[in-house]
């Protein structure tokens, strides 16, 4: 009983560990400069740097809602005058946070159902006799399906299609160049749902009047959310008639680095744009198009379609976020593994001051200020051989 009322006592006691302190000149240089490393680490780049205080969130909600204006007029030998507005040349119209801007078109207008012969640029519609158009099937890559006839005039097989098909080549020069001068506006809402934070890139001291007549520029008006065309391809080191004519694709970021522990008009947006497409010139991997029909009704209640083959540049909305806000259990933990990191140190030095250091024990014994009983605990403990 005795015994367990001793141990239960001893529980209650504190136990220390003794220091000595070795008086040699290199190896407390050597822990010196381990502190200060260590300690320049904790505070420059754990705490500064990366901010090592505070909890952080990385996955934002977000919201991008766009909306082009500009005008343009093209005036092609088909269809005549034809004035462009945004509900004409953006696809989809409806603010998407991806979307196509037509800058350079084919046009075939007043195609009809009926026969007709297939382009000779399609391979597999050029025919030299009959046998080679098999009635009913498809051209590959081609405009419609094969009657059986090949017609000489054309060297093509005839085919049941949207007639006449199409037959123009693409514009050298954009037609619609002055795409150049269209504006898009970028709504952006992000909120993290950590911090219950959220904000706008369009500042709330910004009005109507501001938003109509601002442009974005990375020096005046770093977080006007008005965008010119002709400004943005430029930003990805392109020529915009050079992308208009082919088609292309561009990447804006919007990138949100947040310190909630600041004010929250501190916490703003920041762009850059980038051409997501190879720029491969006189490839054929480089460019963007695509096709689509607009359909009428003539009077007499028959359909007709205008076929339209669209070059234009893609706009892909890139949004990325983070955030943080100080927090004690990161920062209790950047402490920690701080003092963890200077108790290494000592370790490390009392391992290079016995096995390392060219001295024998006697050195040591003058090195070290410790009393007799204590030099009894190295021998017992082997320190030296
Ligand atoms: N692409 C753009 N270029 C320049 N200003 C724009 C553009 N898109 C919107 N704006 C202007 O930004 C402001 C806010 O646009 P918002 O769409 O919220 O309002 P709106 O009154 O419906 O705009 P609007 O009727 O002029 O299209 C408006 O003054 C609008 O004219």
């Amino acid at each position: 009983m005795a015994g367990w009322g001793a141990f239960f006592v001893s529980l209650l006691n504190y136990k220390t560990e003794k220091y000595v302190i070795a008086e040699n000149r290199r190896i407390g240089i050597l822990f010196r400069l381990y502190q200060l490393a260590v300690l320049g680490y904790i505070i420059g780049w754990v705490f500064v740097i990366k901010k090592g205080y505070q909890e952080r969130e990385e996955a934002i909600q977000t919201s991008v809602i766009t909306k082009l204006k500009g005008v343009a007029l093209t005036n092609s030998s088909e269809a005549g005058l034809h004035l462009w507005g945004a509900e004409d040349y953006v696809i989809p119209p409806n603010g998407e946070q991806v979307f196509f801007v037509i800058t350079n078109y084919i046009e075939t207008p007043n195609q009809r159902l009926g026969f007709c012969a297939e382009s000779f640029r399609v391979p597999n519609g050029r025919c030299q006799s009959d046998d080679d158009c098999v009635e009913g099937e498809p051209v590959t890559a081609g405009n419609g399906i094969k009657t059986g006839l090949c017609l000489n005039s054309t060297g093509t097989c005839e085919i049941h299609a949207w007639c006449p098909v199409e037959y123009g080549k693409r514009p050298r020069e954009p037609l619609l160049s002055e795409a150049e001068n269209f504006t898009i506006y970028i709504k952006n809402f992000i909120r993290f749902p950590k911090f219950e934070f959220s904000k706008s890139n369009v500042l709330e001291n910004y009005n109507d009047s501001y938003l109509k007549t601002c442009s974005y520029d990375s020096e005046d008006h770093l977080y006007c959310p008005i965008f010119r065309l002709g400004d943005l391809v430029s930003w990805t080191g392109n020529d915009f008639q050079d992308m208009a004519a082919k088609g292309g694709s561009v990447g804006i970021l919007i990138e949100w680095n947040c310190d909630l522990d600041k004010d929250s008009s501190q916490c703003n947006p920041q762009y850059s744009f980038t051409r997501l497409d190879i720029n491969l010139n006189n490839s054929v991997t480089s460019g963007y198009n695509f096709r689509f029909g607009r359909y009428y009704k003539d009077p007499n209640g028959e359909s007709f379609r205008t076929l339209y083959k669209v070059y234009g540049i893609r706009f892909d909305i890139m949004i990325n976020g983070q955030a943080g806000r100080f927090n004690i259990v990161p920062t209790i933990i950047a402490i920690g593994s701080g003092v963890a990191l200077l108790g290494i140190g000592a370790f490390a030095c009392d391992m290079i001051l016995l096995y390392m250091m060219n001295t024998n024990f006697k050195s040591i014994g003058k090195y070290l200020q410790i009393n007799a009983l204590e030099m009894h605990i190295i021998n017992c403990l082997g320190f030296m051989s």
